[in-house]
C-alpha cells in the first residue's frame, strides 16, 4: 500500500489560526445539529449564533492584528508530506550528477544564503534537498519567488519547520544524506528584543531537532552550519580570531548562535557528528534580506524615506565586515567538500570526528555612513539621513574577520569589495522591484 501522507503535517507545529477555525467549525456543527429541531427556539439560536461569529471574527483580527504587530514567525508545516508522489520528487531533487557527489539537505533552502548554495551545489552535480518553513519574519514572496528559481533548476524545496520531526525522519527515511548545510535560523541582531522566543524556538530548539535526526541516521551525515560574527559580542581585539573570546555575547541573537556552537559540540563529543560551523560577517547582494541595513536602506533611498542610522558611543561610526554571497558560498562549498566524516551510525560514535569553525569575512570593515554613500552613487540619489545614537540595542560598534585559518583548511579567498558588491545588488534590486523581475539578469 503506498504510504499515506501525514495528516498531522497538514497543521502547523505551533498554536494558529488553523486550529482555531477547526475548533469552531466542531462547535458550530454540533450546535446546528441540537438547535433546529425546534422551529420555537430557532430565532433565539440564530441570535447566539450571530454573537458566535462576531466573537470568532473578533477573535480572528487580534489573532491577525496580533501577528503582523509581533512581525512573528508562522511555520506553515501544512503542505502534505509523504506519499509516492513526494516521495519521487524527492528523490529527483536529490540525484547526484557527478563522480562522488554529494547528497545534501539545505535547511533554510528558501532563504538569502540557503538559496544560493542549493544552487551553487546543483549546478555542480550534487543532490539537493531543501527545507524552510517560508515564515514571514519578512515578505514570503521573495522566499517564494527564490523557490520558484530554485524549481527551475530541479531543487525541490520542502515547505516545514526544522522543529517538525515527522519531516526529518520521512527526508531522512527517503534520502541517506552525505550532508546537511543547515542555514535555517531566526537571523537578525536586533529583532531578538522584539521577539526573543523566535531565536530560541529556531536557534537552539530547532537546531536540536536537527541534530538528533542526524546522530539517528545511518549513514550520519556530516553537518556544516551557520554560526554568526556577532559571537565575538564585546571582544575589541581586531581582527577577530576563531580563538578569541566569545562569552560575551551583546544580544540574544548571538547568544543562541553561541549555545548553538556548544550544542553542536556535545553531539560531535557523544555521537561522532562531523560538524563544521561558519562564522559569517555580515553577508549581502542579490537576493538579499530586506530586513538587513544595505537592503532596507536601497529601498528608502529609493523611495525618498528617511533612514536611520545608528552611532555608537562617543559618535562613533559602526563599521561591518561586509561580505558578498558569492565568496560565502565558495567558503560554504568548501566546508561542505572538507568537512570528513562522522563517525557514528544509530546514534553510537564510533571514534572522533572533526569539530571545526571557521570566520567567513571579508577582512575590509567598512563604516556604515560609507556603505550609504556606495549606496548613493549607484542609486543617484541622496539619502535622507537622520543620525542616532544607539546603545544596548544589540548592535557591536565594529566587527573584523581574520579568515587565516578559512585561508589555509578551505581555500577561502574572498575577491569581492563592498562597492563591487553593492553595485551587483542594486542592478539585482532594480531588475527584481522595478522591473519584471521573471526575466533574468545578469549581475
Ligand atoms: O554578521 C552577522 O552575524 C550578522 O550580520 C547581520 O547583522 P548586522 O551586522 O547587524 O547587519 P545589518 O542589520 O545589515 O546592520 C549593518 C549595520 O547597519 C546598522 N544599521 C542597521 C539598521 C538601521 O536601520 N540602521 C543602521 O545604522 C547596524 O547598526 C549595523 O552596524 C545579519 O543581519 C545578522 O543576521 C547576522 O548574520
Amino acid at each position: 500500500m503506498p504510504p499515506s501522507p501525514l495528516e498531522e503535517d497538514i497543521f502547523p507545529s505551533t498554536p494558529g489560526k488553523i486550529k482555531i477555525e477547526r475548533t469552531h467549525h466542531h462547535t458550530m456543527n454540533r450546535s446546528f445539529h441540537r438547535c433546529f429541531t425546534s422551529t420555537t427556539t430557532m430565532f433565539l439560536w440564530a441570535l447566539l449564533l450571530i454573537a458566535l461569529t462576531a466573537s470568532y471574527l473578533s477573535i480572528q483580527s487580534f489573532v491577525d492584528s496580533g501577528t503582523r504587530f509581533l512581525h512573528h514567525p508562522i511555520p506553515r508545516d501544512h503542505v502534505i508530506i509523504g506519499g509516492p508522489h513526494w516521495e519521487k520528487k524527492i528523490r529527483a531533487s536529490a540525484q547526484v550528477h557527478r563522480v562522488h557527489g554529494l547528497s545534501v539537505l539545505v535547511t533554510g533552502a528558501a532563504g538569502f544564503v540557503g538559496s544560493h548554495v542549493a544552487l551553487a551545489l546543483k549546478k555542480r552535480g550534487d543532490g539537493v534537498v531543501g527545507l524552510d518553513n517560508f515564515n514571514d519574519y519578512y515578505d514570503p514572496s521573495l522566499k517564494h519567488a527564490r523557490r520558484a528559481l530554485l524549481d527551475g533548476h530541479n531543487i525541490f524545496v520542502v515547505e516545514g519547520d526544522i522543529n517538525n520531526e515527522r519531516i526529518l525522519v520521512k527526508l531522512f527515511e527517503v534520502v541517506p544524506f552525505t550532508h546537511v548545510m543547515h542555514l535555517a535560523a531566526q537571523a537578525g541582531v536586533r529583532y531578538a528584543i522584539e521577539n526573543p522566543h523566535s531565536y530560541v524556538h529556531s536557534n537552539i530548539a530547532g537546531l536540536v531537532k536537527l541534530l538528533e535526526q542526524c546522530k539517528s541516521a545511518d549513514p550520519q551525515p556530516a553537518v556544516v552550519w551557520a554560526s554568526s560574527s556577532s559571537v565575538y559580542g564585546l571582544n575589541d581585539k581586531a581582527p577577530f580570531s576563531e580563538s578569541d573570546r566569545t562569552d560575551r555575547p551583546a544580544s540574544l541573537y548571538a547568544a543562541t548562535k553561541k549555545a548553538g556552537e556548544a550544542i553542536t559540540h556535545s553531539y560531535n563529543h557523544i555521537y561522532g557528528l562531523s560538524i563544521t560551523g561558519l562564522r559569517f560577517f555580515t553577508v549581502y547582494g542579490p537576493w538579499g534580506r530586506p530586513d538587513m541595513a544595505y537592503f532596507s536602506f536601497t529601498q528608502n533611498i529609493r523611495k525618498g524615506k528617511r533612514i536611520t542610522i545608528y552611532r555608537g558611543k562617543n559618535g562613533v561610526d559602526l563599521a561591518r565586515d561586509f561580505t558578498y554571497i558569492d565568496d560565502i558560498v565558495k567558503g560554504c562549498v568548501a566546508a561542505l567538500d572538507t568537512s570528513g566524516k562522522s563517525t557514528g551510525s544509530g546514534g553510537k560514535k564510533k571514534g572522533a570526528a572533526p569539530y571545526r569553525i571557521f570566520n567567513l569575512g571579508n577582512t575590509q570593515p567598512v563604516t556604515v555612513p560609507t556603505m550609504v554613500s556606495i549606496l548613493e552613487k549607484y542609486l543617484k540619489k541622496k539619502a535622507k539621513k537622520h543620525v542616532v545614537t544607539m546603545l544596548g540595542n544589540g548592535d557591536v560598534p565594529f566587527t573584523h574577520a581574520n579568515i587565516s585559518l578559512a585561508r589555509r583548511e578551505l581555500g577561502y579567498n574572498p575577491t569581492t569589495d563592498l562597492p563591487t558588491g553593492l553595485r551587483k545588488f542594486v542592478k539585482w534590486y532594480e531588475s527584481y522591484y522595478v522591473e519584471d523581475h521573471r526575466k533574468p539578469v545578469k549581475y
